[in-house]
């Protein structure tokens, strides 16, 4: 069953035209990468979806649901859990403020931090009291999808979460998605310039280039040459 489906949208800003004709699909409970090097529209994609940015045209589906214009808060609500690039992570807050900044579209009775987040990631439950800021690079990646779970999504859409991290924690974020798609049923999409990562993780590869989908495939059948050819500056 498909979770997502993004059909032949475009985004422009001003004059520029940043995505052509995108159509993505995301099948539930399987995840999705989308590979291209800087500037090739990734970004620009997830902020379609989290309606942080208007499309021009085409259209967006979740769950059977045609997105529209409908603002980031209510896309948060059904069910779309964001981990933006960089992070955004509150660098005055602690990290259970961070986390608890999650609660916002929740209801009263499932505002708590679900316990399996420290599981995954259990530098958080040692490090509750710390400011956001002093995290690592990597420490605050978890923080940020921790956040993302606590809006208990059914969906998780990531920027570049190996962006600058290193590798052990690049291994540990790659285990807790793996765990949220088999363990949690839920269905995820990431945006990534590190092919290696993504053919170890994903099950279904996207190769963007200049505004436009090159490639679209299961991760066993990659035409390695070709997506390295994209995939160079
Ligand atoms: N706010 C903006 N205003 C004008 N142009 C923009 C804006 N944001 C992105 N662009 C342009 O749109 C194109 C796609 O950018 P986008 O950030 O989506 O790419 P990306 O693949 O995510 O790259 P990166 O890995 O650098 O984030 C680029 O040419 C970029 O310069």
């Amino acid at each position: 069953m498909t979770a997502l489906s993004i059909r032949d949208i475009d985004m422009h800003y001003g004059a520029a035209q940043a995505l052509k004709s995108i159509s993505i699909e995301c099948e539930s409970n399987r995840i999705t990468a989308v590979l291209g090097r800087n500037g090739v529209g990734k970004s620009s994609t997830l902020r379609a979806i989290t309606g942080v940015n208007a499309i021009s045209d085409g259209q967006i589906s979740f769950d059977g649901d045609l997105l529209k214009k409908s603002p980031p808060y209510k896309r948060a609500r059904m069910g779309i859990g964001y981990v933006p690039q960089g992070r955004e992570i509150f660098p005055l807050l602690t990290v259970k403020e961070n986390l608890e900044t999650g609660y916002a579209g929740l209801k009263r009775a499932d505002r708590s931090i679900p316990e399996y987040i420290f599981e995954l990631f259990p530098v958080l439950k040692s490090m509750l009291g710390r400011r956001g800021g002093d995290l690592s690079g990597g420490q605050q990646q978890q923080l940020a999808i921790g956040r993302a779970l606590v809006t208990r999504p059914k969906m998780l859409v990531l920027d570049e979460p190996t962006e600058g991290i290193q590798p052990s924690i690049i291994k540990d974020i790659g285990r807790a998605l793996q765990f949220l798609r088999d363990k949690k049923g839920m269905t995820i999409l990431l945006v990534e310039q590190y092919l290696d990562f993504c053919r170890e993780i994903a099950d279904d590869i996207y190769v963007m280039d200049r505004g436009e989908i090159q490639h679209a495939g299961p991760a066993s059948d990659l035409d390695l040459p070709e997506v390295r050819r994209h995939l160079m500056v």
